[in-house]
């Protein structure tokens, strides 16, 4: 039996339409050809630097973006259209977001409410609080602190709390770590994997390449709002020769543990991107096919990539 996944976006497009000078009406492109597939027992890390599209991915999942945005592709759940109506009735219940910002907490409501909400099991919600609490060092006053009242590492710890406690089939993670000290960190890391290893699936969008190796089990590289890789952890070796893109290659040999190369260049911004492949004006092998499209999403080796050339 094949394995279907349980979340799958497929050819996302998002514009925003933006007004300029003389109120002429534009449309900028932000997010074009992105694909990803996420699997029961899965933690797919999505790694991409600032403005790759990474956070947009999560809002269009959830159906909470802003309201100049338009969205075009198809998403699925368990083998069913995702819409914008059926994402507004599973958010929080089967998919739950740990938002980028501690600015999504309410700040007029007590943080033991707020995790309570996501608790099915009304009569043990105080306990389970009460135990993810202890888990994260947080101390047992804090449940009826306001979102003010937290600094910006509580916040976090929260934000967490929020959707651990839940029993969604998925959990999407925004830049979960950031203001973490080290040992909630690996707390962080050991809760994903025992939640996948348990059945659910995670994706978890990192600027921390390094915590995201430590636990997934495949990897999406994003760049200027497409994907240009995706492939598993251990291909991420000391060689990097089993990864497939220019890019991603590039990446693996700028981890400060491997060779610590930087890349030249910069990402392009959507309204500069050059013609074809997205990365041709900073790639090595680049050459007259790479300017005629976008290259196809194409499978080698157990992982997927989007470029002419490789092997
Ligand atoms: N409301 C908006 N209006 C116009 N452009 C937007 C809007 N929100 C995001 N963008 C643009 O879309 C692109 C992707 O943004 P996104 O927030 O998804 O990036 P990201 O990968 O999450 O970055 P970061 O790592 O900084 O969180 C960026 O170029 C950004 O400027
Ligand atoms: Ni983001």
């Amino acid at each position: 039996m094949i394995k279907e996944p349980i979340l799958k976006v497929e050819n996302l497009e998002i514009s925003f339409s933006q007004y300029t000078k003389g109120l002429h009406r534009k449309d900028l492109k932000v997010i074009n050809n992105l694909d990803i597939e996420l699997y029961e027992g899965e933690i797919l890390a999505i790694v991409g630097s600032s403005g790759s599209g990474k956070s947009l991915l999560a809002n269009a999942i959830l159906g909470i973006l802003p309201d100049n945005a338009s969205c075009k592709g198809n998403m699925y759940y368990n083998g069913r259209n995702l819409d914008q109506s059926s994402k507004v009735k599973i958010r929080g219940k089967e998919i739950v977001l740990i938002p980028q910002s501690v600015n999504y907490l309410d700040p007029l409501q007590q943080v033991g409410k707020q995790i309570g909400i996501s608790i099915e099991n009304k009569e043990n919600r105080k306990k389970i609080i009460e135990n993810i609490f202890q888990k994260y060092g947080l101390q047992k006053e804090v449940v009826n602190y306001y979102p003010y009242q937290l600094s910006g590492g509580m916040a976090r710890k929260v934000l967490l709390a929020t959707a651990l406690v839940s029993n969604s089939k998925v959990i999407i993670a925004d830049e979960p770590t950031p203001g973490l000290d080290e040992t909630s960190l690996n707390e962080v890391l050991k809760d994903f994997r025992e939640l996948a290893d348990d059945g659910r699936a995670i994706l978890m969008i990192t600027h921390d390449i390094e915590a995201a190796l430590k636990i997934a089990d495949k990897v999406a590289i994003f760049y200027a709002g497409t994907t240009l890789e995706v492939s598993n952890t251990e291909d991420f070796d000391d060689k990097g020769e089993l990864l497939r893109h220019p890019y991603t290659k590039a990446l693996n040999q700028a981890r400060p543990n491997i060779r610590f190369v930087p890349i030249q260049g910069t990402q392009p911004y959507p309204d500069k991107l050059p013609n074809g492949c997205l990365f041709s004006d900073r790639c090595r092998r680049k050459t007259d096919q790479c300017e005629k499209g976008i290259p196809e999403f194409r499978e080698i080796r157990g992982g997927k990539v989007r470029c002419n050339h490789a092997t």
